[in-house]
């Protein structure tokens, strides 16, 4: 099996390496194509790898009919429509730690720049003008610097901050009091900290939530002279109200690395000598390149070979040591799911997941979505993975709950999946046996112990004589070879169960002709 992956943003070679030493990968870079272009030749490809330029729109994903991951080189994902990713299930991932010093010493950079003034004398002198009085600044040393998101970057910028002499007071809806302290630096309502701030910098993601985060009224609620900083991203800060506030001297200085629309040649936020500005360099140092891309190459080669990630955006990131304790039930899981598929007949209104035994204490989010994925496979085919099962379950209005329990029936583990429909509900249990691999253990109220795995004919019936050598004798003239067969009844002469495993999938005649015996009630044909 082979890949083809797309680079359409300049990505740092020694980077890409891991990804060109593969002999089943092929990469294509192509690092000039027009919106146009890319959509039309996107469905050739299984692996997209973007920076901030490519903007991975919905147009382009549903077009990339192969596309099965797409890689970040960065931080920031607001070119990417993840909705539209996640209800294609494509998985997106990025490179979160790998750019994280590089931005903030950019920020460091940009702070002592814009209070030193340097970008505008550094102007000045190289067209041969001497002008000392014009460019007096401001020391950093003893003034507050507000910061607005205390993640990744924001904390390396506090950090660095503290060792100018600056007071960082920060505002971050995750930041405590106490996680504050433990930083060092001082807590802060988003009012307060804009409200405090000699200096402002901003380093939360472009969300929905932060978009004009800084506005007009923000602006009026700071220091006269405030100096405004934006390294994170175009958009939190509204550039008209910024414009208004520089020209009307409440800002005396702004540095920005990122701008509402990028390339940013027009912006009028250029004219104004009291903005210096980069082009978005903030990752753009060899470190932060070589890093960016050598996360974004693993993760894909991870993810095409073996279907998992350091960094994904969309989906839950489960760390290693409890991946390694719940990988061996995915399988289990999924497959609990498809058999229940084949049980339901009417549209599924509500899934119930229960854990118990040894599962009571892992998590297991990434189960439910897995036996999810087994149950809706059937309508969706290979269009459903990890990335959408919930996504396409809620579409289908389906309720999916999950508890765990102590009580796992004398096994060490269990997984039960019940199924609500209109006209009733079905179940499916099972467990990892130590040594022996997965069973299922019972199906609705009968006791069952079967692989789960190949083909399988599940047979309602009435409890009484003849009906199993009536039954073999059937599948034996329609050539149906029985592997395995296991019985089990309600009550005595009540109803009954028959799981057969048999050597290929049924016939559908061999089937119509099963279920015109007046013993059996329903039958269903099971593949595995
Ligand atoms: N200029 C450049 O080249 C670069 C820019 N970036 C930008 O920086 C952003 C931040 O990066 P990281 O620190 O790595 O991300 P992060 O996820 O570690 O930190 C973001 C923080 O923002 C906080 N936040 C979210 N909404 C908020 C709000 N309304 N008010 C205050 N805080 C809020 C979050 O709780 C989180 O702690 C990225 O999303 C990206 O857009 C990142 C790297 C380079
Ligand atoms: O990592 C980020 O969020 C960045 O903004 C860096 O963008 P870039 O990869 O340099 O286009």
């Amino acid at each position: 099996m082979s890949y083809k992956i797309l680079i359409s943003d300049p990505l740092n070679d020694d980077g890409i390496q891991p990804l060109l030493d593969r002999d089943d990968m092929l990469i294509d870079i192509q690092t000039d194509l027009t919106d146009e272009q890319l959509l039309e030749i996107i469905s050739n490809y299984d692996a997209l790898l973007v920076r901030s330029q490519t903007q991975v729109t919905r147009e382009l994903i549903e077009k990339g009919v192969n596309l099965k991951i797409i890689g970040r080189a960065g931080v920031g994902v607001d070119n990417i429509d993840l909705d539209a990713a996640t209800e294609n299930g494509i998985i997106v991932v990025n490179a979160p730690n790998a750019n994280t010093n590089s931005a903030a010493e950019h920020t460091m950079a940009m702070m002592m720049s814009l209070s030193r003034k340097i970008p505008q004398a550094y102007a000045s002198l190289k067209s041969k003008r001497w002008e000392r009085g014009k460019f007096l600044g401001t020391e950093l040393k003893g003034k507050t610097l507000g910061i607005v998101g205390l993640g990744r970057i924001g904390a390396e910028v506090a950090f660095r901050a503290k060792g100018q002499r600056m007071n960082v007071i920060a505002f971050d809806p995750f930041l405590t009091e106490e996680k504050a302290e433990q930083m060092g630096v001082q807590y802060g309502t988003f009012e307060e900290v804009i409200q405090a701030g000699d200096f402002i910098t901003v380093h939360t993601p472009l969300l929905k939530s932060t978009k004009h985060l800084i506005n007009a009224d923000a602006f009026k609620q700071m220091k006269d002279g405030v100096h405004i900083l934006n390294c994170a991203r175009g958009g939190i800060i509204d550039e008209e109200a910024l414009y208004d506030a520089v020209v009307s001297k409440k800002v005396a200085g702004a540095a920005l690395d990122v701008f509402e629309e990028e390339p940013a040649t027009d912006n009028p936020l250029l004219e104004l000598p009291e903005v210096i500005v980069t082009p978005h360099l903030g990752a753009s140092t060899v470190e932060a390149q070589e890093n960016v891309a050598v996360d974004v190459s693993h993760d894909v080669i991870q993810f095409l070979e073996e279907g998992s990630v350091q960094n994904p955006v969309n989906l839950p990131s489960v760390p290693k040591e409890i991946l390694s304790k719940i990988e061996p039930y995915f399988h289990l899981a999924e497959k609990l799911g498809r058999f229940l598929s084949y049980l339901t007949e009417d549209v599924i209104r509500g899934v119930n997941i229960s854990y118990s035994g040894d599962l009571t204490d892992v998590e297991v989010a990434p189960l439910t979505r897995n036996a999810v994925r087994g149950l809706l496979r059937r309508y969706h085919g290979i269009h459903i993975n990890d990335v959408n099962a919930l996504y396409l379950a809620e579409r289908k209005d389906i309720t999916v709950n999950e508890n765990k329990t102590m009580n796992a029936k004398g096994f060490t583990n269990l997984i039960n999946i019940e199924v609500t429909t209109d006209s009733g509900k079905h179940q499916v249990a099972g467990t990892l046996l130590n040594g022996l691999g997965a069973r299922i253990v019972k199906v609705d109220h009968y006791r069952v112990d079967v692989t789960p795995e190949g083909h399988i004919v599940f047979i309602y019936h009435n409890d009484q004589p003849g009906v199993i050598g009536k039954m073999g004798n059937l599948l034996g003239e329609h050539d149906v070879n029985i592997a395995t067969m296991q019985v089990d009844r309600a009550d005595v002469g009540g109803d009954a169960v028959m799981l057969l495993k048999v050597d290929k999938d049924m016939k559908e005649d061999t089937l119509t002709v099963l279920e015109q015996l007046e013993e059996i009630k329903a039958v269903r044909t099971i593949n595995l």
